[in-house]
């Protein structure tokens, strides 16, 4: 429209371009956030799955095809001057969501929908990734300032709330807490931090500040001008001094920044909202003023360090012919490059194996002997046999594991982040092993994959069983026969003092 309103049409474009962008371009502050914890790293483990991480974030923006599989829920942050000019009739929310429905369809680029409605029955995939998460202010001004992000289930499962004393200490709450997530968040990634307001208020402050642009190496340099920012440093050196680093492996960086806002608050209030961002951190920022839809620009290449293209080293692993033997010489922390056939299996498969199980039917593939990834693929286009295929976190496995290694003679499970003690515990009673993979480096790992078909539970999409073929899928072995844990040697090992 020629007479300077901004129109449907125009948000619309601009929100799904946004999404198509995001889904294959890290913001460059944070390529060069991860590039310089690559640098800096002294971890081997950790180094290792940096750089999966920056080789996949390089591939996805050439190859434009999304970071991780896990192509994230849409979360739109609309400010609206008060005084645009808008030609809008439909609700924000129905234009968001027009931009979602299209964006998450795109033949060239098709993303993943994990958006189940009835979340507390049925749980159906809405299979268009809406509804969309939509923060909204009336603003001063004429314009419509819009930031579009997606944010991974994983790191979102993570988020934290407290009221604390108002003469608590908020850094020690956030770093205690921390210290309790695991690796299900994917490190490195950041710390979005709400301080203030009501409960809710403070829950979408630490959502909105994720983001903002990583600017650490400032503030390191400069130093604290204001409380948040004091809070900002405090936070940023003592989680980085746990030792958790990169996918829990044990190393030097955690956090990549740590991000603030902060509100007025009742005198007898402290409330504090801590939200994670992932390895996939996905944000673009734009302004609509009426003179037309806006095309973001792709990042420089030359933005990403040049990392090679050498293949993973590391002990080659037979999936056809796995035997115990075998299985016992696996060590915590040892690099296995997997090769053969496996099957996929998630949450919902998970479920209903195990309720198979207990009603006293066959599971619908045979698991002895066999391997299992945790994943939710991501629809190929092309040529691709599967689209980016990264790890789910394994936690939410662990309540089917013992009935499910017990019932199917299973061996392997490959997943990230650490398993809890019940799961350990069943891995070293049937002398399994639990392998991870690098989580946000999900279109490098599905290039090992080299078939894929769906053999169960086609209903439940990107949830369905396949059976995939690999060749040289890098993974490591994070528990091993005798249940010695990787996500709790390598922190151990690599905490100091703040
Ligand atoms: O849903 C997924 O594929 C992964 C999820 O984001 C997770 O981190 O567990």
């Amino acid at each position: 429209m020629a007479d300077g309103r901004i129109t449907e049409q125009e948000l619309i474009d601009s929100v799904a371009d946004a999404l198509q962008y995001v889904s294959y371009y890290h913001p460059p502050d944070f390529i060069a956030a991860m590039a310089r914890a690559y640098e800096t790293e002294q971890s081997e483990g950790a180094r290792n799955a940096i750089r999966q991480i920056l080789v996949n974030s390089r591939m996805c923006a050439t190859g434009r095809r999304p970071i991780c599989q896990d192509t994230g829920s849409v979360n739109v942050f609309v400010e609206v001057g008060v005084q645009a000019r808008t030609d809008w009739t439909r609700s924000l929310q129905q234009m968001v969501d027009a931009a979602a429905r299209r964006a998450y369809a795109l033949e060239a680029n098709p993303l993943r929908a994990s958006i189940v409605a009835d979340p507390l029955g049925q749980r159906r995939n809405t299979r268009d990734n809406t509804p969309a998460m939509l923060q909204t202010e009336l603003v001063a001004g004429d314009r419509v300032s819009v930031t579009v992000s997606a944010k991974g289930g994983g790191s979102e499962n993570k988020t934290k709330f407290t009221v604390l004393n108002p003469s608590d200490s908020v850094a020690d709450w956030v770093v205690r807490t921390v210290e309790t997530l695991g690796a299900g968040w994917c490190p490195p990634g950041m710390l979005g931090i709400g301080v203030g307001g009501s409960v809710d208020k403070a829950m979408a402050l630490a959502k909105k500040v994720l983001n903002d642009p990583v600017d650490m190496p400032d503030l390191l340099r400069r130093g604290p001008q204001t409380a948040e920012e004091a809070l900002r440093l405090e936070v940023y050196e003592r989680v980085n001094a746990l030792g958790i680093g990169a996918q829990g492996l044990g190393g030097l960086t955690t956090v990549l920044d740590v991000k603030v806002a902060s509100f007025p608050t009742h005198a007898a209030s402290l409330p504090v909202a801590l939200i994670p961002n992932c390895a996939a951190t996905r944000h673009a920022h734009f302004v609509l003023d009426g003179s037309g839809p806006v095309a973001l620009d792709p990042p420089e290449l030359s933005l990403w360090p040049d990392l090679g293209t050498d293949a993973p080293q590391g002990r080659r692993l037979d999936l056809d012919t796995l035997d115990d033997a075998t299985l016992r010489t696996l060590q915590p922390g040892e690099t296995l490059l997997l090769s053969g056939r496996m099957f996929t299996g998630r949450d919902a498969a998970h479920r209903r194996m195990v309720a198979a199980l207990e009603r006293g039917e066959a599971l619908p593939v045979d698991l002895r002997g066999r391997a299992i990834y945790y994943v939710g693929p991501v629809d190929p286009v092309g040529d691709e046999v599967i689209g980016p295929a990264g790890p789910t976190t394994s936690t939410r496995m662990d309540k089917f594991t013992r009935p499910l290694l017990a019932a199917s003679g299973l061996k392997l499970m490959i997943g990230k982040a650490e398993r809890g003690p019940e799961a350990i515990a069943a891995i070293r009673e049937h002398g399994a092993a639990y392998l991870i993979a690098v989580g946000g480096a999900a279109y490098l790992v599905s290039k090992a994959i080299k078939s894929a078909r769906p053999v169960a539970y086609q209903d439940l999409g990107m949830e369905a069983i396949y059976e995939i073929e690999v060749r040289d899928m890098p993974v490591v072995v994070a528990v091993d026969t005798r249940g010695a844990s990787v996500h709790e040697s390598g922190p151990r090992q690599w905490r100091r003092t703040a």
